[in-house]
């Protein structure tokens, strides 16, 4: 590696995805945990935080439709002065992987020209076509990505809870090669959650083990175990969800009455798209 001044911080956008069907007040919480572990290690400067609800055609069970859930996280992330919502995602017709949401990220902050972000197909891990200025040919893109004309762009972490991370082991969900390029070529940052055990998980896998070093394990202190399975249950009870969720999140959600028994049976016997695609393409 080049050398560098090491009081110059690596600026971070941290991008979140899931469902957020509805968003709670703890996929809030995330960030703000993320940015004060990363600040606390003295290396990062976290600038952005990005939530990108996963668009219709991941048919999870009990999934509305992406128009309401970005609306509600745009509602909930209003009077935040560094986390946003982009629709980049849930508007492509079709449910997208993981890694091309993060090269999508990457690509438009890399780019001065916005129209270029819709190029994400290529992978990054190679200097490719608009990457001529890499300094070094033989150096992996991870450290320090830069843009076409050699200006330093922020790198894009992937922010998740334990259970995300836990799910690369769940046969057919991931592929093996997206997994590698998003530990290392983007970097994780991982909430604790409850019931995960999230240290053994990575002792227990070679890939996980081998890039160890790009994911960061945020413990939780303030525990907290609001998910949106528990808010949903919780409407089609008839219970409160006041102060699990933004107050104009909560309003949204009765105003156009989202959670229902029906709702809840959207996608019912449907294979979730991963699923469905991994187990196509491991056929041909
Ligand atoms: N209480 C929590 N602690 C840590 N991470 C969380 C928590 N709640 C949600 N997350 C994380 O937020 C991201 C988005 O998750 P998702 O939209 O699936 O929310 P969820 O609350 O897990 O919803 P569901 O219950 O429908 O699965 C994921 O990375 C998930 O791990
Ligand atoms: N192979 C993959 O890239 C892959 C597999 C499963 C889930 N995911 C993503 O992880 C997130 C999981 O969200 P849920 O926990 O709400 O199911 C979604 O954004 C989904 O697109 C990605
Ligand atoms: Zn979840």
């Amino acid at each position: 590696m080049a050398m560098e001044d090491p009081d110059r911080k690596t600026e971070v956008v941290l991008l979140a995805c899931g469902s957020f069907n509805p968003i709670t007040n703890m996929h809030l919480r995330l960030f703000e945990l993320a940015k004060d572990y990363l600040h606390e290690t003295g290396k990062y400067k976290v600038i952005k935080g990005i939530i990108s609800p996963v668009g219709d055609a991941y048919k999870k069970k009990g999934l509305i439709s992406a128009d309401h859930r970005v609306t509600m996280a745009k509602l909930a992330t209003n009077n935040s002065d560094w986390v946003e919502v982009d629709d980049w995602e849930s508007s492509q017709s079709e449910w997208l992987e993981t890694v091309k949401v993060l090269r999508h990220h990457r690509e438009k902050l890399s780019s001065p020209d916005p129209t270029i972000s819709l190029q994400n197909a290529l992978p990054l891990t190679k200097p490719g076509r608009k990457r001529k200025q890499e300094p070094n040919r033989h150096e992996p893109v991870k450290k320090k990505n830069q843009s076409p004309d050699g200006k330093n762009v922020p790198q894009v972490k992937l922010l998740c809870g334990s259970d995300v991370l836990e799910s690369f082991g769940i046969p057919n969900l991931w592929k093996l090669e997206d997994i590698t390029e998003i530990i290392q070529n983007y970097g994780l940052v991982c909430i604790s959650r409850a019931g995960n055990n999230t240290q053994k998980f990575i002792y227990e896998s070679d890939i996980l083990w081998k890039y160890k070093n790009n994911i960061h394990l945020v413990e939780e202190w303030i525990t907290n175990d609001i998910s949106s399975t528990k808010i949903r249950r919780a409407l089609r009870r008839g219970q409160s969800i006041r102060y699990l969720v933004p107050d104009v999140v909560r309003a949204y959600i009765e105003k156009n009455d989202l959670y229902s028994l029906e709702s809840e049976d959207r996608n019912a016997g449907v294979t979730l798209a991963p699923l469905q695609k991994n187990a196509s393409d491991s056929k041909n």
